[in-house]
């Protein structure tokens, strides 16, 4: 039985980490979490921890921690058979070690993309709220202007996203962000999981997170493969 492979996927809003936690759950056959996706599940379900989620984003905040955690956690637990890959948690100290002591990391994926090419991204950036399906006009532009590709159903630009609106979200990401990079810099369990990816590229940085855990991901079979023969 190959020991399953945990990965989380940070960085600022965006980043590339939806469009790059897609080509690895494609690539490497690992579930894609998505918070988000869990968060808007819970609100669409009118859960207790949904119901008081959708306070917080209608503000455009995070969510708090001990909400978050305990709308996550659970989550987690159903996913002890799987191998995965979390994208959008942890985004707080208290979440990061929320998590450490829930599970056992193999990779910490950092994205680290310049504020100016974060702006031009999110400026183009168009969704399919139902589907979460990301396009944008410059990068992966739809079929049809303004229409989801599966279902030609509307796509909307979100209101965060305007430049105005992301400098703040940025500031805030900024402030949040660097107690969970150094966690997994400096605690003596998350040590050495942490890899940081500069571009302003995507296809550029996917070659590298690719051969990473095509690596990491074969050591850890052939480490199981090895344990299981002694
Ligand atoms: N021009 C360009 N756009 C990109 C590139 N990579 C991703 N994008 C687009 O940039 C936008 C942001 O990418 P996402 O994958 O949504 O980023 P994210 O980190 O998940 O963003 P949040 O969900 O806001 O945290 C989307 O419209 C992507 O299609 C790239 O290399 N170049
Ligand atoms: N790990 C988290 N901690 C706190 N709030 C979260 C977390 N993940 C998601 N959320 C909340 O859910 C909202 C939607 O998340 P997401 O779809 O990742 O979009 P974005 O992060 O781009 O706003 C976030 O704006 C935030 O309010």
């Amino acid at each position: 039985m190959s020991k399953l492979f945990r990965a989380v996927i940070m960085g600022p809003p965006g980043s590339g980490k939806g469009t790059i936690s897609e080509r690895i759950a494609h690539s490497f056959g690992l579930k894609h979490l998505s918070s988000g996706d869990f968060v808007r599940e819970n609100i669409a379900a009118k859960t207790e921890a949904g119901v008081l989620a959708k306070t917080y984003i209608k503000k455009g905040l995070l969510v708090p921690d001990h909400v978050m955690t305990r709308l996550l956690l659970p989550r987690l637990e159903e996913m002890t058979k799987y191998s995965w890959l979390l994208d959008g948690f942890p985004r707080t100290l208290a979440q990061a070690e929320a998590l450490n002591s829930a599970c056992d990391l193999d990779v910490a994926i950092n994205l680290n993309i310049p504020l100016e090419t974060l702006k031009e991204r999110l400026q183009h950036r168009w969704i399919h709220p139902p589907s979460g399906r990301v396009y944008n006009m410059c990068f992966n532009p739809p079929h049809v202007q303004g229409k989801d590709d599966i279902t030609g159903e509307p796509l909307i630009q979100q209101e965060d996203d305007r430049p105005e609106a992301l400098v703040a979200r940025l500031r805030h990401y900024k402030d949040v962000a660097k107690p969970v990079i150094d966690f997994y810099k400096m605690t003596e369990k998350a040590k050495g999981i942490l890899y940081t990816f500069s571009d302003t590229e995507t296809d550029r940085i996917w070659p590298n997170i690719s051969t990473l855990l095509s690596t990491k991901i074969s050591t850890i079979q052939s480490d199981a493969r090895c344990a299981s023969t002694h």
